[in-house]
């Protein structure tokens, strides 16, 4: 058989595609930036921290190379980074000693707690830069769990009461939006009433309206120290990674209670939830990209498996094609020195 090619040989390929070619538009790099459909900017980013006690502190995360948890001085440093590199959201999350934590999540409603102390130092050297606080009890309990646990149970209602006030003491402390991670039943309708009862009726709600049973938060708990408290799992609150139609419930009540924004978490294994709800109800969608996702690039860019920083850019950009309009990433800081320099 003669396998070398002759134009007798070509296939008709102006016959198969009727003269189509979809190459033509991919020729020339001026060209695929004229019909590019989906740009990460600066303006998607939200950059989440990691916040400890102690002056000048700074500790390396093992689980999550190049995420570093910051003392507050040194998160109010972040904060004016946030601010220079044009990112416009910081996310706080405390690592709480483990002394602090009970099996209530007292310090969850302590004015003076870490996150609070961090919200009112960033707020007052940084004001530009938009504050999320994370609304859940795992940093401070003592099992682990986003809410009240009762003989193995944990119970629905009495945490909302417990997470609407801790939404109104980050509130008070100065955060601009709260986000309410620990996918309790009716907390966003609770924590919306209590704030505008209080005077915040201008602080936003982010609500992990779909939060996974996922795990792509393993690297995140080792982050904030809850990792090796977790007591059981997270299946009876969290979503089965399984559902679909169920987002799209979620999501209804989560908007009929209030929420401005509506998050979906994690990220990458769930661009199709990010297309159905932005595809149903049209609401500010934000995507979490988890320390899993981030620390999946991170382990096989250190053993030279992928270009880390095209894998990053790549991903990032998955979340604006399946419809997000913002994204909350560990690569944030990162991403935006990239696209500072090109533009
Ligand atoms: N309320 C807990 C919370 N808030 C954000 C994350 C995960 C974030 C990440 O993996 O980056 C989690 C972990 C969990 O639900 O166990
Ligand atoms: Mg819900």
């Amino acid at each position: 058989m003669n396998l070398s090619f002759h134009s007798d040989a070509l296939p008709d390929v102006d016959r198969i595609t009727g003269r189509r070619r979809m190459r033509r538009n991919r020729r020339t790099d001026w060209s695929r930036r004229l019909i590019r459909e989906n740009r990460l900017t600066l303006d998607d980013l939200i950059w989440p921290i990691f916040v400890i006690e102690g002056e000048n502190k700074r500790e390396t995360v093992p689980s999550m190379p190049g995420v570093e948890r910051f003392s507050v001085d040194l998160a109010v440093k972040a904060a004016e980074r946030a601010r220079e590199l044009g990112i416009p959201v910081l996310a706080l999350f405390p690592n709480t000693h483990p002394e602090k934590r009970d099996d209530q999540g007292s310090e969850a409603l302590n004015d003076s707690n870490l996150i609070c102390r961090a919200c009112r130092e960033i707020k007052a050297a940084v004001p530009e830069v938009g504050l999320l606080t994370d609304v859940a009890l795992d940093p401070y309990t003592s099992h682990g769990h986003d809410g009240l646990l009762r003989e193995g149970e944990i119970i629905n209602d009495e945490s909302v009461s417990v997470l609407a006030r801790q939404a109104l003491v980050q509130a008070q402390a100065g955060c601009d939006i709260v986000a309410p991670s620990d996918m309790m039943d009716g907390r966003v309708g609770a924590i919306r009433e209590t704030l505008d009862s209080a005077g915040y009726g201008h602080v936003q709600i982010v609500a992990y309206t779909a939060k996974y049973a996922s795990a792509f938060y393993g690297p995140f708990r080792d982050a904030v120290g809850s990792g090796t408290m977790l007591s059981g799992d997270k299946k009876t609150y969290q979503m089965d990674p399984a559902n679909s139609d169920e987002a799209l419930r979620e999501a209804e009540l989560d908007i009929a209670e209030g929420a401005d924004m509506i998050m979906v978490k994690p990220g990458l294994p769930y661009l199709d939830i990010i297309r159905r709800l932005k595809d149903t109800f049209g609401m500010p969608t934000v995507a979490y990209n988890t320390s899993g996702e981030y620390s999946m690039i991170q382990a096989a860019a250190a053993n030279g498996w992928l270009d880390g920083e095209r894998a990053m850019m790549e991903q990032l950009v998955s979340f604006k094609r399946a419809g997000a309009d913002s994204i909350l990433t560990y690569f944030a800081p990162r991403a935006a020195e990239i696209l500072r320099a090109s533009l």
